[in-house]
């Protein structure tokens, strides 16, 4: 009966409270309206015993990857997904056979540290405002990042920040460690026309033993990287940055690109190869420069040519006003510079070499490889821009030792002598010689030959055999030719007329960059 009347007194409560409200003029019901739903979240909290961290794929400012992400994802994919039922399988390109397990979106995992319980969810990308239409400045900025969110009990505050999430981080740098994958990354246009990295394994095959160059110039440049490597306390100390600059030159099949692996090999850093054609404008150049981890080598290959574009830019202005343009790619870049859709300017690039954002990041190496010295920017090549220029040139004797070394397994032979005298006499790269001491295709035949005689052995045999049958007299004495003949031919060819032929013929890897060019051109409209 109590209750009844307890039921009774509570409506008319309700009823004269709704009369109130009725007769409020309308600026107090807004004033309500603040007050209670500022109150609710509050009171919500109050009774949630619950809090929780949200991880997201980026930073606030999108600028950078958040690595707490990347952090959490490697610790929860070898911790937690025993309990999960919802898991992601990728098979990665780095020789092993077990697949990378990782959780699928929308799957809980539950973790323990301590005595106290983690829940954590990985939630899928979202949109922010489904529905209105939303306009930002970087396309797909309208989307929230993918994260993880994790929730424990209010009592575990302290133990989630202080030592929880730092032992996630800890482990992870562990994980890391023992499964380390050296990588090579290349910068691409996303669906979102953002240029991004992606990534292979990388292993590349060589190393400094059978690079074939001058013995003296690659003990320097070894102990050069050395220093750098062991330099983390020099360079505090003198309050520099730590990171080398390098610039590799010489003509093309000279060993740049195959220096470049052997020094990832030495180190065993990662590799970013920069293609400044797919980067827009200077910040998203910045933020490619600060999505690269520590400990890696940024190449950016054939800066003559790219140069040419930033430098035209420079340049435009004088240009503009009717100085004659002589390289044929500075006419098809002027049309680019014009238009603005490209921003990337050569300052930009090399503020992050050796300018105020070269200080972001530690442990870098930087390449810049080129097989025209003279045409760079004088900005690039001035005294201490780069720390090191290394010229790659043609392939004398004591670098051909080496390719013989590697290429037929002998440091001794009755042609050396004479060899010797012909590689003096004639501009040979390193590439051509190794491509003489390799088998070549005439021997195709006699390859072929070979396999049908021995039917049915293991092609790792085979392979095995080939090569020991393989003539070394033969292939030494088919080089001397070769030599000879190109001895008589740059003997009997006025050396103006190379140089023009030079000039007028582009060499396949030039046309392939004045292509890239003009790709990037027609992408941008400006293809004439
Ligand atoms: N110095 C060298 N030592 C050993 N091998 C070399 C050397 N130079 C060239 N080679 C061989 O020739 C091939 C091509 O060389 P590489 O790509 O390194 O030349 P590059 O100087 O980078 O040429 P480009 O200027 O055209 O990029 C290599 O795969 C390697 O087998
Ligand atoms: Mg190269």
């Amino acid at each position: 009966m109590a209750s009844v009347e307890t039921w009774v007194g509570f409506g008319s409560a309700l009823a004269g409270v709704g009369l109130l409200w009725s007769r409020m003029p309308e600026h107090v019901h807004d004033e309500a309206r603040y007050i209670i739903s500022s109150l609710v979240p509050m009171a919500m909290s109050y009774f949630n015993p619950y809090e929780q961290i949200t991880v997201s794929e980026y930073g606030e400012e999108r600028f950078r990857r958040n690595k707490m992400f990347d952090a959490v994802s490697t610790y929860l994919s070898r911790v937690c997904t025993g309990g999960a039922c919802k898991l992601k399988a990728e098979l990665c390109n780095n020789g092993r056979d077990d697949p990378i397990v990782t959780l699928d979106e929308n799957q809980e995992v539950v973790d323990s540290f301590d005595g106290a319980r983690m829940w954590w969810r990985l939630c899928p990308k979202a949109s922010k405002n489904k529905g209105a239409i939303t306009v930002t400045y970087y396309p797909g900025e309208a989307d929230k990042p993918r994260c993880f969110k994790l929730v424990f009990h209010k009592r575990h505050r302290q133990l989630v920040l202080n030592s929880y999430l730092p032992s996630v981080v800890r482990r992870w740098r562990e994980l890391t460690a023992m499964n380390r994958q050296r990588r090579l990354f290349t910068n691409h246009a996303n669906e979102a026309k953002k240029s991004v990295w992606t990534s292979v394994p990388y292993n590349p095959p060589a190393t400094f033993d059978m690079l074939a160059m001058d013995h003296a110039k690659k003990v320097e440049i070894v102990d050069d990287l050395t220093t750098f490597q062991k330099g983390k306390e020099y360079h505090s100390k003198v309050g520099k940055a730590w990171k080398r600059g390098y610039l590799l030159h010489g003509p093309p099949g000279t060993g740049k690109s195959t220096m470049i692996g052997a020094m990832a090999n030495f180190l065993d850093y990662d590799v970013y190869d920069l293609d400044l054609t797919s980067v827009k404008n200077n910040s998203e150049l910045r933020k490619l420069f600060l999505d690269t981890t520590d400990k890696s080598i940024i190449v950016i290959e054939d800066i003559d040519a790219i140069e040419v574009e930033l430098t035209t830019k420079r340049k435009g202005k004088k240009a503009a006003n009717g100085d004659e343009i002589h390289d044929k790619r500075m006419l098809i870049e002027f049309s680019d510079k014009n238009d603005e859709k490209s921003k990337v300017t050569l300052s930009g690039l090399l503020s992050f070499v050796d300018g105020l954002w070269s200080a972001c990041g530690s442990e870098r190496i930087f390449m810049f490889t080129t097989n025209h010295i003279d045409r760079l920017d004088p900005a690039l090549i001035r005294p201490g821009r780069m720390d090191k220029h290394i010229e790659m040139s043609y392939c004398r004797f004591e670098a051909f030792k080496v390719l013989a070394k590697s290429y037929l397994d002998i440091t001794e032979h009755s042609l050396f002598a004479e060899i010797e005298r012909l590689l003096d006499d004639t501009d040979t790269t390193p590439a051509d010689v190794a491509n003489n001491l390799m088998l070549r295709s005439k021997r195709n035949g006699e390859i072929s030959r070979l396999l049908d005689e021995i039917d049915g052995a293991p092609r790792a045999d085979v392979a095995k055999w080939c090569k020991r049958k393989r003539d070394t007299d033969e292939c030494l004495a088919g080089f001397v030719e070769i030599l000879k003949k190109s001895k008589m031919e740059s003997a009997t060819t006025p050396m103006d007329s190379m140089e023009e032929a030079k000039e007028e013929r582009p060499n396949a890897k030039e046309s392939y960059k004045m292509g890239r060019i003009y790709d990037e051109n027609c992408r941008l409209g400006n293809a004439s």
